[in-house]
C-alpha cells in the first residue's frame, strides 16, 4: 500500500519546524507524485534513446480490432476509452477472472475481504471518474477523529518525539530536494543510483534514534515491498518536494480517504457487466508477432488474432513471459526483462469488535517500528458499508516479512501482531476471531509481486518509457510500434496505485486513437 505513511507525514512536519526555526516559509499544498513526474518529464527529453520512427498507421484499414492483453483496471480502462469513443477493441485475461490485483473474495457465511487494492486518494482522478461513470459510490472513512499510532515493539512512540527525531535527516532530504530543483538530470542519476540503505548509512549522524531508522526501513518496504537496500533513495526525496524553487507538501491530498462500496471488485463487476460482449477470459497470451502495420497475438491453446494494434498491461513481472517478435525499442526490451514489482501482503483478521475506534478512530492506524514483529502497519480494512458489530482488520507485510509470513498458520500470526500491538490498542488479540485470510500475491503466477518497485538506477534508466501528464497534456513513451504498454508500473504520478492503472489504460487508449486519426481524417 503506498501512501502518506506515518514517516512521509511526520518528515513533512519535521522539515516545516526546520523552516519555522529558520524564519522559513512553510511549504504550498500539491499533489502526490509531482516531483517525480517532473523528473521523468525531464529525463526523458534529454534521453538518446532511438524510438522506432513515429508513424501513422492505417489502424482501421486492417478492420483488425485493438487488442488489449490483461484484464486488470488498466486494460479495462483501456478498453472502455476505445468502446466509448466507438473503436472496435477485445481484451483477454489468462484468469477465468477480470480484475487482477483489484479482488474483494466472498465467501459464504463470513464477511467480504479486500485482498489487493483498497484505498483510493483524492487525487486519484481516473478512479474518481470511473467510479462515477460506473455508479459505484466512493465511501469516505476518514469521518470523525482519527490517528496514526507508532508502536516501537509493544511501546508506543508518541508523535513529537518521532518528528523531533526527524529533524536532521529532514534537513538533509530538503536540501537534496532543492539540490535536485535546480539540476533533475545530475541529481536525479546521483540519487538514484543509491539506495535508502546507502543513504541512511551515509547520513547515520542524522538519526540518532535507532527506531527512527528502522521506521524508514519498515516505511521502504511497505511502500515498495523490497527490503531498504532493494529501494532507491530517490524515492525519498520525492517526498519532501521542491519546484521551481517552491517548497510543496504533497500529501495533504495523498490521503487514502475513500473505499470503494461494496469492494473494489463492484468497480471491477460493473465495468466487466457493461463491457462483457468485448471480454474474453482464460486466455493467456504468449507470443505478439508483427503483421502488416499491426500485429498477431498468439494464446497459450494455440488460438490466434489479428489486431490493428495491442496494448499490453499484463504486470511487468511476467511481460517478459510474452514473446515479442515485433520490433520493440532495445530500452523497452530492457525495461520489461529487469523491472520487477515488490513483495507485500496482507493477513487479514476477522474481528468481533473494533476495539481500535477507541484509540486511533476508525480511520487510524498502526504502525510498528520493529521488524522483529514481521508485520509494520494495521488498518480497518473492512468492506463498507457494513452493519457488523467487527470488521476486518489488516496487518500489512513488506519485503522479506511477506516471504516470512507465508510459512506461519494465518490465524496464529493474526493473535501473533494482536498481541504486540496491545500496547497501544487494548482489546486486539481478543477482537481476532479464527476467521484470517493471507494473501500471496507473490505466488500467483499471474502477478508475481505486489507492485512495482523502481530499485536503485532503474527509475532514471528507464524515464523515457514512463507515461507522463500535466493538466490533461500527455508525453508518450518512446514508440514501440503498434504495441503500446500501459499498467500501474508505467505511471508517472501513480505507480503502486489502482489509479497507476486505470491512468496509463486511458492514455494508451488515447495514444491508439490519435494513431487513427489521419485514417479516419482520411477516409
Ligand atoms: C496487497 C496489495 C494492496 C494494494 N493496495 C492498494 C491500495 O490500497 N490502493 C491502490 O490504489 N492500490 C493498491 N494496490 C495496487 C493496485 O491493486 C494495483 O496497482 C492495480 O490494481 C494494478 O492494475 P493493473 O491493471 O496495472 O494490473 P493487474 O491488476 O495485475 O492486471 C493485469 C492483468 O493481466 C492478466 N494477465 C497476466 N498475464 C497475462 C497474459 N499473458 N495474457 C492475458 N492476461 C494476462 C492478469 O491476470 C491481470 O488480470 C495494492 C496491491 C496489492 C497487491
Amino acid at each position: 500500500m503506498r501512501g502518506p505513511t506515518a514517516f512521509w507525514q511526520a518528515l513533512e512536519k519535521a522539515r516545516e519546524e526546520n523552516l519555522k526555526a529558520a524564519g522559513e516559509a512553510a511549504p504550498v499544498p500539491g499533489s502526490d507524485g509531482q516531483t517525480r513526474r517532473q523528473v521523468l518529464m525531464a529525463l526523458a527529453a534529454t534521453a538518446a534513446t532511438a524510438a522506432l520512427p513515429r508513424q501513422a498507421r492505417a489502424l482501421t484499414t486492417s478492420g483488425a480490432p485493438v487488442v488489449i492483453i490483461g484484464g486488470g483496471i488498466a486494460g479495462l480502462s483501456a478498453l472502455w476509452q476505445l468502446t466509448k469513443a466507438g473503436v472496435d477493441a477485445r481484451l483477454y485475461e489468462a484468469r477465468t477472472r477480470t480484475g487482477g490485483r483489484m479482488y474483494t473474495a466472498k465467501a459464504k457465511g463470513q464477511p467480504a475481504i479486500e485482498v489487493g487494492g483498497q484505498l483510493v486518494n483524492t487525487d486519484h482522478a481516473d478512479m474518481h471518474a470511473l467510479c462515477k461513470e460506473f455508479g459505484v459510490a466512493l465511501i469516505d472513512r476518514k469521518v470523525g477523529a482519527y490517528r496514526t499510532m507508532i508502536l516501537d515493539g509493544a511501546t508506543e512512540v508518541p508523535r513529537d518525539t518521532l518528528v523531533a527525531g526527524l529533524r536532521g535527516i529532514a534537513g538533509q532530504i530538503d536540501a537534496d530536494s532543492a539540490r535536485l530543483d535546480k539540476d533533475y538530470e545530475k541529481v536525479a542519476a546521483e540519487l538514484d543510483r543509491m539506495s535508502f540503505t546507502g543513504y541512511l548509512d551515509k547520513h547515520a549522524k542524522l538519526i540518532p534514534e535507532p527506531w527512527v531508522h528502522r521506521l524508514m526501513e519498515a516505511t521502504a518496504r511497505t511502500e515498495y515491498g523490497s527490503e531498504p537496500g532493494d529501494c532507491s533513495a530517490l524515492e525519498l526525496v520525492f517526498n519532501l518536494p521542491t519546484i521551481e524553487g517552491q517548497r510543496i507538501d504533497v500529501l495533504s491530498r495523498s490521503d487514502e480517504r475513500f473505499l470503494m462500496a461494496g469492494g473494489s471488485s463492484s468497480l471491477i463487476e460493473a465495468m466487466t457487466a457493461r463491457l462483457a460482449s468485448r471480454i474474453t477470459t482464460f486466455r493467456r497470451a504468449t507470443r505478439i508477432d508483427r503483421i502488416g502495420s499491426g500485429a498477431r497475438v498468439t494464446f497459450s491453446n494455440g488460438e490466434r488474432i489479428q489486431a490493428s494494434a495491442v496494448i499490453v498491461t499484463v504486470p511487468i513481472s511476467i511481460v517478459s513471459r510474452i514473446a515479442f517478435g515485433t520490433p520493440l525499442p532495445p530500452l523497452w526490451r530492457q525495461y520489461n526483462a529487469e523491472v520487477g514489482l515488490g513483495r507485500n501482503g496482507k493477513v487479514q483478521a476477522v474481528t468481533t469488535a473494533r476495539p481500535w475506534e477507541a484509540s486511533v478512530g476508525r480511520g487510524g492506524e498502526v504502525w510498528q517500528t520493529d521488524h522483529g514483529v514481521g508485520s509494520s502497519l494495521g488498518w480497518d480494512g473492512g468492506i463498507r458499508p457494513s452493519e457488523a458489530a467487527g470488521s476486518v482488520w489488516t496487518w500489512f507485510t513488506g519485503g522479506n516479512e511477506t516471504l516470512a509470513a507465508d510459512a506461519a498458520d494465518p490465524h496464529a500470526l493474526a493473535l501473533k501482531f494482536a498481541r504486540m500491538a496491545e500496547g497501544g490498542v487494548k482489546g486486539m488479540a481478543a477482537a481476532t476471531s479464527p476467521t484470517v485470510r493471507r494473501t500471496n500475491w507473490h505466488l500467483d503466477p499471474f502477478t508475481r509481486g505486489a507492485y512495482v518497485n523502481y530499485r536503485p538506477g532503474q527509475l532514471t534508466k528507464f524515464a523515457p518509457l514512463i507515461w507522463t501528464e500535466t493538466d490533461g497534456v500527455a508525453s508518450r513513451p518512446i514508440d514501440s510500434g503498434p504495441v503500446h504498454f500501459a499498467g500501474e508500473h508505467l505511471s508517472d504520478a501513480y505507480p503502486g496505485y489502482m489509479n497507476g492503472g486505470a491512468q496509463t489504460g486511458r492514455l494508451a487508449a488515447q495514444a491508439v486513437m490519435a494513431a487513427m486519426a489521419p485514417v479516419r481524417k482520411a477516409g
